[in-house]
């Protein structure tokens, strides 16, 4: 007997180094943070697919009958064999959000849907059901969100597929087992693929299996953190979209290639030099001090190329000078052209954390910075780094 409902939740991330150069084959750093987006989905017995996005109050509702007239042939679903939208069947996709009165204001929520439309009838078919959206997350600040959506909504997907053998009967948050997440990631991809035009997969491969992990061309490398890093988040609340920025790059690229070629092998050696010293312990706290001043000067090194890139922003300059001016180092985190940014909090500002959510900071240097930052009009947070990734629920009664 399958199951009738089920809840996923996936991390967003943070990349502490490598972005954009990693779609051209260079090497990135990322790890996931605590901020989540959950799926639930409800299989119902309507003759509607309803998706409610609840932190958009936004809702949309197909007949079973006009997603099997725009999206024939998923009577007999194949969640277990992953498989790309064209650019034909994207387009073909399109009526399905025409009906639906997406605000001006909220237009690239529309892949989103597409996304999640693509997904479920490959891996549900034309099965009428509830699919319930909420997110802790920025959308489109840098943070992974489309990969956190596309992640929690595969999971939950597959969770209720009969490609997953799962014990129903766990309680609380549980993870999959690993072949399970390698297909969640795959399906992910493809959904991200819909979203951003060419992602290099890091962001689903965080959110889906949590940690820290070095990415290279798809090739994971999962880290093993020996340094707590502590970083401070800036979102300038620029609005930005992944798709454009990435396709930017390329266009650059193909103007400079040799030029390019050399931004993103000096990104290559950042990102190694980053994994190896986060992954040597110190053994004192001179070595720590050490590995910290060595962490922000890649940093500030990572940041140039971005900007040789083209993918800063006037708000992101001013985070950067803002924190240089207290002696702290900064560079954007995820596609930039606004969104996140990350300051690294060296352990010696005796930073105190007291609760992962609403973090209260004891230093006076950081209280500083950030009511700065703050005023001008930028928003500041310390995430959890590392947490777990994908899990998936079935117990009705749990909330968090
Ligand atoms: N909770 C969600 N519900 C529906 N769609 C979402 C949700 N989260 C993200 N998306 C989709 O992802 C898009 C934002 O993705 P985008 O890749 O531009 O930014 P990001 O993932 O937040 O940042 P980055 O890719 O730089 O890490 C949204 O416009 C929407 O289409
Ligand atoms: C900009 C980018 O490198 C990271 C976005 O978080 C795009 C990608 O790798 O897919
Ligand atoms: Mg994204």
């Amino acid at each position: 007997m399958g199951k009738m409902e089920v809840r996923a939740r996936a991390p967003g991330k943070i990349i502490l180094a490598g972005e954009h150069a990693v779609v051209h084959g260079s090497t990135a750093v990322a790890a996931s943070i605590n901020l989540y987006t959950s799926v639930s989905i409800l299989f119902s017995h309507g003759d509607t697919l309803k998706l409610e996005l609840k932190d958009m109050e936004l809702e949309f509702s197909w007949p079973i009958g006009k997603i099997k007239e725009v999206l024939p042939g998923f009577d007999i679903p194949s969640p277990s064999t992953p498989l790309s939208c064209s650019s034909g069947t994207l387009k073909s996709m399109e009526p399905l959000y025409e009906g639906q009165n997406i605000p001006e204001a909220k237009i690239a929520l529309a892949s989103g849907v597409l996304a999640f439309m693509w997904l479920y009838t490959n891996t549900q078919g034309y099965k009428p059901a509830t699919v319930t959206v909420t997110s802790e997350l920025p959308l489109g600040a840098g943070l992974g969100s489309s990969a956190a959506f596309c992640v929690a909504l595969s999971g939950a997907l597959l969770a209720l597929s009969e490609s997953c053998e799962l014990d129903y009967s766990q309680q609380g948050w549980v993870a999959l087992r690993n072949s399970e997440l390698d297909l969640v990631n795959k399906w992910a991809f493809e959904g991200e693929k819909i979203i951003h035009g060419r992602p290099s997969g890091i962001d689903n491969t965080v959110s889906t299996y949590g940690n820290m992990i070095q990415f290279r061309s798809g090739e994971i490398t999962r880290l093993k953190a020996n340094t707590p890093l502590k970083m401070l988040i800036t979102n300038t609340k620029v609005g930005r979209n992944t798709k454009a920025l990435v396709a930017g790059v390329s266009e650059r690229t193909l103007r400079h290639p040799e030029a390019m070629a050399s931004v993103f092998k000096a990104v290559d050696s950042i990102s190694k030099d980053l994994s190896d010293i986060i992954q040597t312990p110190a053994l004192d706290d001179i070595a720590a001090t050490e590995k910290e001043e060595k962490v922000e000067e890649l940093m500030e090194m990572n940041q140039g190329l971005l900007q040789c890139m083209g993918v800063s922003h006037t708000t992101i300059e001013t985070v950067l000078h803002t924190t240089l001016k207290y002696k702290l180092r900064s560079k954007l985190t995820g596609a930039g052209g606004g969104g996140c940014v990350l300051t690294l909090l060296p352990t010696k500002l005796d930073v105190l954390f007291l609760d992962p959510y609403n973090s209260v900071l004891s230093s006076i240097v950081v209280d500083k910075v950030v009511a700065e930052l703050e005023s001008c009009g930028f928003q500041c947070f310390i995430a959890g780094i590392g947490g777990n990734g994908l899990e998936v629920c079935f117990d009705d009664n749990a909330q968090n």
